[in-house]
């Protein structure tokens, strides 16, 4: 009988310590500094210059190397299409999945920083797929309201549409606004995207498949960022409580009323959503993404990427 390929299989994936990963920066620039990064880490992460340096350097050479052979690759289906040469290169799409809390959106927006740094100034776009959730009248009418990040609560098709209509070149290709201090899609508010060279596609059920095309399927390249449950979770309720006193106390924000809330009151309350939605979420639609990525980012305790994993087929 004929074995499954699993999330461990050494002839599909290589694996690497940070040492070994480190060496393949080769040439790679430096091209952040301190103040770089302090704009764009996120609440609660601890990335430094010798992380980016050794972690997201290698990247950035692998990525640089991929975007060229995927343009070759497209330079084939247009010869043997008989067309001629494009004048625009077709967007290279980047997926970056990972649960809530794992830090996502720093990889993704240090990433975009160091991609649009290249000598060739490519133009990087970062979006991310809160803004594809169904707006909170939508999700109370569907019974979502406690599925809010379970695939579905977004609205699939629109995404799918969104990154097609990017990767075919199309201009002002419009993306919804969500806002985590009114925990709902902002009307008439849009990021747009302009014809980038790169986009960066973040969120958490990026890599999910289905029976019909999805975003995966226009992926050129994808990041897991992993970690052992147990520290996401900690994670999650650290930075909830370290939210009291940043962005709940917005009188705005949807979690306003938990600014008041001891240590104990906030970590009851963090821990009951990490329970009843993030962690079942991680469990039964995300993780079981993760053999798809092309790299695996795994983080230790401390925040730390010390471990690598990258298909090679
Ligand atoms: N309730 C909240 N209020 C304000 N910002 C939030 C809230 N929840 C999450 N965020 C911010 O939204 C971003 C995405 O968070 P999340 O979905 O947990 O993914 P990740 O931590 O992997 O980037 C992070 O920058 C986080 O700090
Ligand atoms: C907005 C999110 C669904 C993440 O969206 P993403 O951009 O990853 O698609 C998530 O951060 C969230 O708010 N989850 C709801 C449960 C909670 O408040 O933790």
């Amino acid at each position: 009988m004929a074995r499954l390929s699993s999330d461990r299989d050494p002839g599909l994936y290589l694996e690497l310590d940070r040492r070994q990963w480190r060496e393949l920066r080769r040439s790679m620039p430096m091209v952040l500094d301190e103040h770089d990064l302090e704009e764009l880490v996120g609440l609660g992460e601890q990335i430094d210059l010798k992380e980016v340096a050794e972690v997201y350097l290698p990247l950035s050479r692998l990525i640089h190397l991929q975007v060229e052979a995927r343009q070759r690759l497209f330079a084939a289906t247009s010869t043997f299409l008989g067309e001629r040469q494009r004048n625009r290169q077709v967007p290279f799409v980047i997926g970056v999945a990972g649960s809530v809390a794992v830090g996502k959106s720093t990889t993704a927006r240090v990433l975009a920083k160091l991609l649009s740094r290249w000598e060739s100034h490519p133009k990087v776009d970062l979006v991310t797929t809160d803004g594809f959730l169904y707006p909170t009248a939508e999700l109370q009418r569907r019974g979502l309201m406690h599925r809010k990040g379970f695939p579905e609560s977004y609205d699939r098709r629109a995404l799918l549409r969104f990154v097609t209509e990017v990767k075919s070149g199309i201009e002002s290709v419009r993306a919804p606004v969500y806002s985590h201090v009114s925990y709902d899609i902002v009307p008439g508010a849009f990021h747009t995207v302009n014809q980038p060279d790169i986009l960066i596609l973040e969120g958490l059920n990026v890599l999910q498949t289905g029976p019909t095309l999805t975003v995966s399927d226009l992926f050129d390249f994808s990041i897991y960022v992993d970690a052992n449950l147990s520290h996401i979770e900690d994670w999650y309720i650290s930075r909830f409580l370290q939210m009291r006193t940043t962005s709940f106390t917005d009188p705005a924000s949807h979690f306003h009323f938990y600014a008041s809330l001891t240590d104990e009151q906030a970590t009851i309350a963090a821990r009951d959503i990490w329970t009843s939605i993030n962690r079942p979420n991680l469990i039964e639609n995300i993780l079981p993404t993760r053999p798809r990525a092309t790299l695996v980012l795994r983080k230790d305790r401390d925040h730390s990427i010390n471990r690598v994993r990258l298909r090679k087929l």
